[in-house]
């Protein structure tokens, strides 16, 4: 199991960046400079998050050329990057290409750069076409950060479904993990969705959402990390930037005795 610098505090580095319309060779230039940059802050983060579909962006029209194959080339520079600057990665998510099959995936590396999950969205959302070139994870996933601290991951629409992170949280995670491209006019949802789901199930949110102009969308970036009482520790603005903050770890357990929401509960009469 991988230990933190401090066993309470857990430091996070988001990258709230635009992404390049179907040219991942950009997007990995770039992402890659702002990483180097995250890392050199001090004190250094412990876990750096990348934006929803950081490859190739929304450009699904063609999607299955440019598609990481089986993300063999996005794991391999993510994980080595992990274990070069011993950190936590949250790979945000890219477009995956296995035979004809496209998913929207995340892959998630610990400090020795091993890779310790993968999801792929399960909600995908047709405001943006999503389920007419990709298809559905089909299941859950949570990862350990340390023995007592789970996070579970969501991504970007998958947070309007509240039973899904109500079940990470019911499975242990402490924190929940969602990369975004959330455009306007929708900023209003997405602080609310976001502060909902950090408030309900008494967890951190940290949400990395993506910025600047696709020709069809207008991502407003507002990353957020949000603690288990439903305060912002950490709110980026509209532009490119690396938005950091810290969770306490044990904060969680004392919100959740605070008010014991999970105690109280009564799914004998939920459907
Ligand atoms: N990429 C997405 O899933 C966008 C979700 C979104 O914008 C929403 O309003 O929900």
């Amino acid at each position: 199991m991988t230990n933190l610098t401090n066993n309470d505090q857990l430091r996070i580095a988001l990258i709230q960046t635009p992404i390049q319309l179907g040219d991942p060779e950009t997007n990995v230039l770039h992402i890659r400079s702002l990483m180097e940059k995250a890392v050199g802050q001090t004190p250094k983060p412990d876990l750096l998050m990348l934006p929803e579909m950081w490859n190739t962006g929304y450009a699904l029209e063609q999607i299955q050329d440019i598609a990481d194959e089986h993300g063999e080339h996005s794991k391999g520079w993510l994980s080595a990057f992990a274990k070069e600057h011993h950190i936590f990665i949250v790979g945000g998510s890219i477009a995956e290409a296995n035979g004809d099959q496209i998913t929207n995936s995340m892959y998630v590396f610990d400090r020795q750069g091993e890779e310790i999950a993968k999801y792929s969205k399960i909600h995908l959302f047709c405001l943006m076409n999503e389920e007419k070139y990709l298809v559905p994870g089909q299941e859950l996933v949570t990862f350990p950060v340390n023995d007592d601290f789970k996070a579970g991951v969501s991504i970007c629409y998958d947070i309007r479904f509240p039973e899904m992170a109500r079940s990470l949280a019911l499975n242990g995670a402490k924190v929940l993990f969602v990369p975004a491209e959330w455009p306007h006019p929708r900023l209003h949802h997405w602080r609310t969705l976001l502060m909902a789901r950090a408030i309900e199930n008494q967890m951190y949110v940290v949400a990395c959402n993506t910025v600047g102009d696709n020709g069809e969308a207008s991502f407003f970036g507002h990353s957020m990390i949000i603690d288990p009482w439903g305060g912002i520790v950490a709110e980026g603005g509209e532009s490119e930037e690396i938005v950091t903050g810290e969770l306490s770890l044990s904060l969680v357990d004392e919100v959740r005795s605070r008010i014991p929401i999970f105690q109280d509960r009564r799914p004998d009469l939920y459907k």
